[in-house]
């Protein structure tokens, strides 16, 4: 029997520009239509250094944000005050203009290990108004998304798509710091997920992992998601 094909759409846009002001729009639907249908929206958003002019964008949108909730799909096991801090990235890009009334949940916890910290962040994301309505995804060039890396010890824990839990730490050779990453079945379950990726070196790597018996970390999410996966992409 022929395996099933990864679930998607492809958005492609002229510019980084047109890119974000449509995921904006996007995304702003979304939330409202969360709004409007259970008085609360939940959104977990990337970090790294493409979704900045997507932040800002989103950031000026008019909907009611102290109803909306933003928490991250990654994070770096590091303070608020570190420049890897993802947190610091959307309190500087996205929590501003209308958005600055949005409540935040940070994986970060100022503890000794990631493990603790990600054992912690787990017990008070449970609180959390899930599933999440959008998860906006980025990827890096080896094919990681969230922080499940390609070389994480114990990649598979972070991709069982039946985990009960919400948050787990990350060891990886290759990202530098611990990290506290979401789980794959939170981020597939959201009612909307966006791949957000720009440039030719990327689009290339999701080429590759679109195809037939593909391993790169990035595949699971559309293996796994409960609605095709919405990918936005400019050059
Ligand atoms: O480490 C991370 O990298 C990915 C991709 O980042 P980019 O800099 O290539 O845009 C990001 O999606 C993830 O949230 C972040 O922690």
């Amino acid at each position: 029997m022929l395996a099933a094909a990864p679930k998607h759409h492809l958005n492609r846009f002229a510019s980084s520009r047109e890119l974000a002001d449509a995921l904006a729009d996007t995304v702003s639907d979304r939330l409202r239509a969360a709004i409007s249908h259970r008085g609360k929206a939940l959104i977990a958003v990337s970090g790294g250094t493409t979704p900045g002019l997507f932040f800002r964008t989103l950031s000026s949108r008019d909907l009611d944000w102290a109803k909306v909730t933003v928490t991250l799909v990654d994070e770096r096991f590091v303070p608020a005050s570190s420049p890897r801090s993802n947190a610091a990235l959307v309190a500087e890009n996205l929590l501003q203009n209308n958005a600055a009334a949005a409540n935040f949940a940070g994986l970060y916890r100022p503890t000794e290990t990631a493990e603790e910290a990600a054992s912690q962040a787990d017990d008070e994301l449970q609180a959390l108004a899930w599933p999440l309505d959008v998860a906006i995804l980025g990827m890096g060039g080896d094919g990681h998304t969230a922080s499940f890396f390609p070389d994480a010890e114990g990649l598979d824990r972070l991709l069982d798509p039946s985990s009960d839990r919400t948050v787990l730490p990350v060891s990886a050779p290759s990202a530098g710091e611990p990290r506290l990453t979401m789980t794959l079945p939170r981020l597939a379950g959201a009612g909307f997920v966006a791949l957000h990726i720009e440039g030719n070196a990327k689009r290339d790597v999701l080429d590759k992992a679109l195809q037939p018996g593909s391993h790169l970390p990035v595949r699971a999410v559309f293996d796994h998601s409960r609605q095709p996966v919405e990918i936005f992409w400019a050059p």
